[in-house]
C-alpha cells in the first residue's frame, strides 16, 4: 500500500508559506496537513479560514483542516467555503459529534474525526461508518515537534481491522512525532495517512523529504 504524505504546515515558514506548499506540492505530497488551534482546546493559536482561502489557488493538493478547536460546528462553513477539502473535528470537542459530521458531509466535503492519546477509538463506533478519515494522534495536539506515543499503534491496527471486517472505508490518519523511524511504525501498523510537520519542513531539502518519508513507510530505507 502506499501511504499518502501529508505535511503539516505548523512548521513551515510562514513568512515563505506559498513557497513552502509548493516544495511539498513537488515533493508529491497529497495532502496539505492544515492545523487550525484556538488557543482554548489546545494551548495554541494559529491560523484561521483567510488562510486557508490564500493558499487555495496556490495548490492542486487535498486541503486536510484539523480543526483543534472548541465549538467547531460553528466554523466548518467557513473552512469548507475557504477551501478545505476535509475537515477533521476532535471527538473531545464535539458535543454533537454525529450531527457535526453530518453538517461537515452536508457542505459537501469530507469528514474526519480525531482522538487525542487518551481518548479510546471506541468512542467513535457508531460514527466510524459515516466519516472519511479517522485521525489517530500520536501527541498530545497543540505544537509540532514532540515526540511519537508508540503505544497509539494499537488504536491504529485495531481500526484497520475494524473497517476490514466492516468494509467500512474511512482512511487512518497519523498525526505527531512522524519521522523516518516512526513512519514505518505507522505504516506497519495500517496508517494510510501520515502528518509529518517537523520532519518535512525542518529537513535539508523539504522537496526530497516527503519521498523520504514515503519510501520509510513502505519499508524502503531511509534513502
Ligand atoms: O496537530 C498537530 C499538533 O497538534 C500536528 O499536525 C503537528 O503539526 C505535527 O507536528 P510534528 O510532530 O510532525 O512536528
Amino acid at each position: 500500500m502506499k501511504q499518502k504524505i501529508a505535511p503539516s504546515i505548523l512548521s513551515a515558514d510562514f513568512a515563505r508559506l506559498a513557497a513552502q506548499v509548493a516544495e511539498v506540492e513537488a515533493g508529491g505530497a497529497e495532502y496539505l496537513h492544515i492545523d487550525v488551534m484556538d488557543g482554548h482546546f489546545v494551548p495554541n493559536i494559529t491560523i484561521g479560514p483567510l488562510v486557508v482561502a490564500a493558499l487555495r489557488p496556490h495548490s492542486q493538493m487535498v486541503f486536510d483542516t484539523h480543526l483543534m478547536i472548541e465549538h467547531p460546528e460553528r466554523y466548518v462553513a467557513d473552512f469548507a467555503k475557504a477551501g478545505s477539502d476535509l475537515i477533521t473535528v476532535h471527538q473531545e470537542a464535539c458535543v454533537h459529534l454525529h450531527r457535526t459530521i453530518g453538517q461537515i458531509k452536508d457542505l459537501g466535503v469530507k469528514a474526519g474525526v480525531a482522538i487525542n492519546p487518551a481518548t479510546p477509538w471506541e468512542t467513535l463506533r457508531y460514527v466510524l461508518p459515516m466519516v472519511d478519515l479517522v485521525l489517530v494522534m500520536t501527541v498530545n495536539p497543540g505544537f509540532g515537534g514532540q515526540k511519537f506515543i508508540p503505544t497509539m499503534m494499537s488504536k491504529v491496527e485495531q481500526l484497520a481491522t475494524l473497517r476490514h471486517e466492516q468494509g467500512w472505508s474511512y482512511e487512518i490518519q497519523v498525526d505527531g512525532g512522524i519521522n523516518r523511524t516512526t513512519a514505518a511504525m505507522a505504516a506497519e501498523a495500517g496508517a494510510d495517512v501520515l502528518v509529518a510537520g517537523a520532519a518535512v519542513f525542518g529537513a535539508p531539502s523539504v522537496r526530497e523529504e516527503v519521498g523520504i518519508l514515503r519510501r520509510c513507510a513502505r519499508g524502503d530505507g531511509d534513502i
